[in-house]
C-alpha cells in the first residue's frame, strides 16, 4: 500500500473544488475573492425563497464581511415574486448571522443588494436584469480604459425550473467583456436519466469552466474531515478499506418539516410525508456522495477534471 503524501491531500482538495463544496465556498471560488478588477454581478435566482434566504444571501455576505469580494460587487436577487429591494433586505436581514454589533456593515451589504421581478420562462425579466447588469458595469467596470463585467448567477430554484432558467441566461444574460459562471445547487437530477438530461442540456448551453454543480452538505467540516482521515492520516489511511471495514451506515436525522421549503420537495415526493421526502432529496445526492467520500479512490491529479473523472 502506498503511503500517504502531501500529493494526496492536493488531489482531494482539487476534487473538493469541483464538486464537495458548500455555498460560501463555491462562491468563493467562482469570484476569486477581491483581487480581481472589473464589475462584479451575484445574481441570486429564486431570491424570494427558502434557499436564497437561509444559506445564499448568508454566505455572500460572509465573503463580504471577510473582504473576498471586490469593491465593484452587486447583489441582484431575482424571482416572479413581487418585492420591493426594502421588503428582501428585511427577509434575509434575520439570517446574515451578523452580531449586534455589525449594522452599519449589514446596512452597507444591503446597500449592494436589489430585486428584479420576472418570469423564468419568458425573456421580459431576464431583458431587465442583463440592462441592469449592463448599466452598472458600464459604470463601475472599467479596467485600465476597457470594460470588465464578470458575473455569476446561482440557482436557488427548484430542479424543474433549472432547464428553462439556464436556457433564458445563455440567451439573454452571458456577459459580453468578462465571465459568465452559473452554480446550480443539489439536487442535480432525481435519477440517472433525468441527471444526464439535466447534465446533457447545460453542457449545451455552457462549458464545463463555466458550470459548479454544489451540495453544500459536502462542504461541512464532517465531510471534509472524513477526506483528510482517508487520504493524509497515516493510522487511517492503510485501513480504510473492505478487509477492515464491515460495514458503513449513514443516518439522516432532520427534526423540522416542509417550513416553506416547497421547491425543495418539488418532484420528489411532495404527497409523501416530509422525512420522506426529505430523505429522498439527500439520498438522491448527499448521501450518495457521503458514501462515495468513503469509497472512492484516490485521483491521480489535482484537476477538477481528473476529479470528475
Ligand atoms: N432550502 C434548503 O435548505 C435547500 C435547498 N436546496 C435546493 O435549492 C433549491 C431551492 O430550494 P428552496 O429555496 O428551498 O425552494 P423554494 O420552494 O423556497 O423555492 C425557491 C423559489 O423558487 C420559486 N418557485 C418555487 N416553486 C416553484 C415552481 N414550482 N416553479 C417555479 N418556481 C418556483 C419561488 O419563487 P417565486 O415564486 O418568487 O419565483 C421560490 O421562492 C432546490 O433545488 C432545493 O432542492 C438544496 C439544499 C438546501
Ligand atoms: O441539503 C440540505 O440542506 C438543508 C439545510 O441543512 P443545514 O444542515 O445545512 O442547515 C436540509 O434541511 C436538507 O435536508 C438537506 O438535504
Amino acid at each position: 500500500m502506498a503511503a500517504t503524501t502531501v500529493d494526496d491531500v492536493a488531489v482531494v482538495s482539487g476534487m473538493v473544488h469541483k464538486a464537495h463544496m458548500d455555498c460560501e465556498a463555491a462562491l468563493r471560488t467562482a469570484s476569486t475573492a477581491g483581487t480581481e478588477p472589473g464589475a462584479l454581478s451575484i445574481v441570486v435566482l429564486g431570491a424570494s425563497g427558502d434557499l436564497a434566504k437561509k444559506k445564499t444571501f448568508p454566505a455572500i455576505f460572509h465573503l463580504y464581511r471577510q473582504g473576498f469580494l471586490p469593491a465593484t460587487t452587486r447583489v441582484y436577487g431575482y424571482a416572479r415574486t413581487k418585492l420591493t429591494d426594502e421588503v428582501l433586505h428585511a427577509k434575509i436581514k434575520p439570517y446574515l448571522g451578523a452580531s449586534p454589533d455589525e449594522g452599519p456593515l449589514v446596512a452597507e451589504f444591503l446597500n449592494m443588494v436589489s430585486y428584479i421581478s420576472g418570469p423564468y420562462d419568458k425573456p421580459d425579466g431576464f431583458e431587465v436584469l442583463n440592462k441592469t447588469l449592463t448599466q452598472f458595469e458600464d459604470k463601475e467596470g472599467a479596467v485600465d480604459g476597457l470594460w470588465q463585467g464578470n458575473r455569476l448567477f446561482y440557482m436557488a430554484l427548484p430542479p424543474s425550473v433549472y432547464p428553462t432558467v439556464a436556457t433564458m441566461l445563455r440567451s439573454v444574460c452571458m456577459s459580453s467583456t468578462g465571465w459568465t459562471r452559473l452554480v446550480v445547487e443539489k439536487p442535480f437530477g432525481k435519477d440517472l436519466d433525468s441527471a444526464e438530461a439535466l447534465s446533457s442540456h447545460l453542457g449545451a448551453l455552457f462549458t464545463e469552466e463555466q458550470l459548479y454543480r454544489i451540495d453544500h452538505y459536502l462542504g461541512k467540516e464532517l465531510v471534509q474531515n472524513l477526506l483528510v482521515m482517508r487520504f493524509a492520516n497515516r493510522v487511517f489511511f492503510p485501513l480504510w478499506n473492505r478487509s477492515h471495514i464491515a460495514s458503513v451506515q449513514i443516518t439522516f436525522k432532520e427534526n423540522f418539516g416542509t417550513e416553506g421549503r416547497g421547491g425543495y420537495f418539488d418532484e420528489y415526493g411532495y404527497g409523501a410525508p416530509v422525512g420522506i421526502a426529505a430523505a429522498a432529496v439527500a439520498l438522491s445526492n448527499s448521501l450518495w456522495c457521503y458514501l462515495l467520500v468513503q469509497r472512492f479512490p484516490s485521483p491521480n491529479r489535482s484537476q477538477p477534471v481528473a476529479a470528475c473523472s
